[in-house]
């Protein structure tokens, strides 16, 4: 086993933020260099269902637990097959993991997958920077011969944006598949994948539906070729902004009245398809701890978190959409930012959050029997 597979690589790395901020670690994973938008993650646990969410893609996340990697990587956790994080920024990587299912150390994994990182980063305080001045472009530059810091810096500032990306068609499926339902099947739902997690259709067919997921270029046509009882818009990375084609199929689903469930672009897209608009928060929510109001119940759940951007609705009043009325049904209680958006007139909704919740909390589950209720409703 080499040094650097035990997490205490002697390797030098240094992180280069866009504002010239620089913070200085060893080589975690694979040495090279990388550019992202630098994030930060607030999970203490699911590092795997982490970097391995497309979600993430062309972000680099900042791990605010402080000791990664205790576990090991396992072949049961991941959300894909491959890990979409661009760089993984933690503090203090375990030297020896333990665990009943851990297959290899997490430097190893992330160094087989060519994903560039850095230990030994203060990342409480990286965090805090990037609170106050907002999510940014970051380099993670490692290797024993590193370019000048002015250098740096210009090539961070040449990185491409997360504002205007649109990426889903780079991690989403190209082919169709089906995933089928656990036990005896009740309905069939089309799954618009635009980077969903593995998780998502597996919740869904443990509730008897079997999913066909579709690639994010597919057509109308091609979401009712499948005769479904439901229509689901996964997460995906990037600006929603971008996404012209999933608005337009899900205003002719809506159109149609087929029930239809979104999950986090999949709401950002439903807010679209209702005539809101949407923005980029300063920082973003991601992590398994944030706290969200159901208002149609009152009741408060812990849930999972991946979003920099979110839906601009007004949070007290029935909107008047070309749907029918419209509700914020969700907020997150840390910022009052909009996190469901339910139909009165369709049956229609979506969470900006993760009822999948890999790696947990399961709060959410009950949205997945939601989608359920919706689809009985429509064959009663
Ligand atoms: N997890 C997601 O679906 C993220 C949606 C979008 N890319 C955002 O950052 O807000």
């Amino acid at each position: 086993m080499t040094t650097s597979t035990r997490g205490t690589s002697r390797v030098p790395a240094v992180l280069v933020l866009e504002d010239g901020r620089i913070f200085r670690g060893r080589a975690y994973g694979a040495v090279g260099e990388t550019f992202g938008e630098a994030v930060f993650s607030t999970g203490m646990t699911g590092y795997q269902e982490t970097l391995t969410d497309p979600s993430y893609h062309r972000q680099v996340v900042v791990m605010t637990a402080p000791h990664v990697g205790n576990t090991g990587v396992n072949d049961e956790d991941p959300e894909s097959k491959r890990i979409w994080v661009a760089g993984y920024v933690v503090r203090d990587p375990a030297r020896v993991p333990s665990n009943w299912r851990s297959r290899r150390t997490l430097d190893e994994e992330l160094a087989a997958q060519g994903v560039v990182g850095i230990s030994g980063i203060d990342t409480r305080a990286l965090t805090r920077h990037l609170r106050e001045r907002g999510a940014m472009r970051v380099g993670i530059f490692s290797g024993n011969a590193l370019p000048d810091e002015g250098t740096m810096i210009a090539q961070v500032r040449q990185a491409p944006e997360m504002t205007g990306a649109d990426l889903s068609a780079e991690v989403a499926t190209k082919e169709a598949y089906v995933v089928p339902a656990i036990g005896e099947k009740k309905f069939t739902v089309a799954a618009v994948d635009l980077g969903i997690k593995g998780m998502t259709p597996h919740r869904m067919a443990e509730r008897g539906i079997e999913v066909h997921v579709l690639p994010a270029t597919a057509s109308v046509e091609e979401v009712y070729a499948v005769a479904p009882d439901g229509v689901f818009f996964s997460n995906g990375p990037g600006d929603p902004a971008t996404a012209d084609h999933p608005v337009a199929m899900m205003q002719a689903v809506l159109e149609r009245g087929t029930p239809l469930f979104g999950i986090c672009f999949g709401n950002q897209i439903l807010g679209r398809a209702l005539g809101f608009g949407t923005y980029k928060l300063k920082y973003g929510h991601r992590g398994i701890n944030q706290p969200v109001q159901d208002r149609t119940t009152g009741k408060v759940e812990v849930t999972a978190h991946n979003h920099g951007f979110a839906v601009d609705a007004p949070l007290d009043e029935v909107s008047q959409t070309p749907f029918g009325r419209a509700e914020v049904s969700h907020v997150c209680l840390n910022d009052n930012v909009v996190e469901g958006l339910q139909l009165l007139d369709k049956p229609a909704f979506s969470v900006q959050y993760h009822p999948e919740a890999a790696a947990g909390p399961h709060d959410a589950a009950y949205l997945f029997d939601r989608f359920v209720s919706l689809m009985e409703g429509q064959r009663a």
